[in-house]
């Protein structure tokens, strides 16, 4: 028989926005996502038959690196589609948090020998990029997450830092997934596997959103607020575009699909939403999805706002999910 733990505040729980939870706590018979000091446990058996486990698109090896030594002090792993912008990020959260590299050492891309996502460590924080769309993060989780659990990380949290576009928002608001959902509302990230669908739930922590939504300061030159996030496998047709190099719906099919969407709460569409909630949320990792918007996509299609305003739009979800980093790790400390 389980033991109900549910009514206790305790550091090896781990809640769902839905209620359900995971308990690490010895004794207790329910299903085990990570170990009493906060260490993921691989929910693949397989992982620890496999002597070397090559994160090939990472360019690491669980043998012939010392993951542990590299990563296990990291607490939260950043991600967004560009390498750029993972530098960028790495640099604010180094100053944010006063973090200082050995003197003459600049930050090095961990995953430059792969050649295919960037990925800096600035102390806990590490910061990766992630392409664009679902196959491509996908890949990347399979391997971070895999990394956590070689690297015996504790109690990581995951947070996308992205962009989209806005139903209905003014360009540059952030917005705090409180839920993701695909292109036909489903509230699950469905995969093929050896010809069967899989269904996963993509759920996001509620209480993470809420701690992020009370970063937000009224002097901040951005407004937070928090809604559905859907998630569209293409950037053209499959978010409803009209200017794509292919189109047969008119801006008449468009407008019912977006203000459809509008009306079902969601507040923005980018490219990766239910497949990060559903693997950080299958791995027992509390995670957020937070996006800027660069369109309002009641106002048009094509995003054409000159390039210094987008970079400034794109420090937004940084601001707030660096204030977020850093108020853990003062309370970490004291
Ligand atoms: O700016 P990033 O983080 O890549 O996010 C959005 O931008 C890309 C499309 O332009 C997609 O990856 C989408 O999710
Ligand atoms: O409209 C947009 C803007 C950025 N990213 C998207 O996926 N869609």
């Amino acid at each position: 028989m389980s033991q109900n733990h549910e009514n206790e505040e305790h550091d090896h729980f781990y809640h769902y926005e839905d209620g359900a939870f995971e308990c690490t706590k010895p004794g207790c018979n329910v299903r085990k996502l990570r170990n009493p000091d906060g260490t993921l446990r691989p929910q693949n058996p397989n992982i620890e038959a496999i002597k070397d486990d090559f994160l090939y698109h990472l360019g690491l090896g669980a043998a012939s690196h010392d993951l542990v030594n590299m990563f296990s002090d990291v607490q939260f792993v950043c991600m967004g589609g560009t390498s750029a912008r993972m530098e960028i990020f790495a640099h604010y959260i180094m100053k944010e948090i006063g973090h200082s590299l050995p003197t003459g050492a600049d930050l090095q891309d961990i995953t430059r020998k792969s050649q295919r996502f960037a990925m800096y460590k600035v102390g806990p924080v590490l910061c990766v990029s992630h392409g664009m769309g679902v196959p491509s993060i996908g890949i990347l989780l399979h391997e971070i997450i895999k990394l956590m659990y070689h690297a015996k990380v504790k109690n990581p949290i995951f947070f996308r830092i992205g962009t989209c576009g806005g139903i209905g928002l003014e360009p540059g608001t952030v917005i705090v997934a409180n839920q993701a959902v695909d292109e036909m509302g489903n509230n699950y990230y469905e995969q093929k596997i050896c010809g069967k669908v899989v269904k996963r739930p993509a759920i996001v922590d509620k209480r993470l959103v809420n701690e992020l939504l009370a970063l937000s300061k009224p002097e901040d030159s951005f407004k937070v607020v928090t809604g559905a996030t859907m998630c569209a496998n293409d950037f053209y047709e499959g978010q409803g575009r009209t200017d794509g190099a292919f189109c047969e719906h008119s801006e008449e099919d468009k407008m019912n699909y977006l203000r459809e969407l509008q009306n079902k709460g969601v507040k923005n569409i980018e490219m990766e939403a239910t497949i990060f909630a559903a693997l950080t949320y299958k791995a027992g990792i509390k995670s957020a999805l937070v996006n800027v918007a660069l369109v309002n996509r009641l106002k048009g299609d094509q995003v054409t706002t000159p390039k210094e305003v987008m970079m400034e739009w794109q420090n937004h979800p940084q601001i707030l999910v660096g204030r977020y980093i850093k108020k853990k790790l003062s309370e970490n400390k004291s």
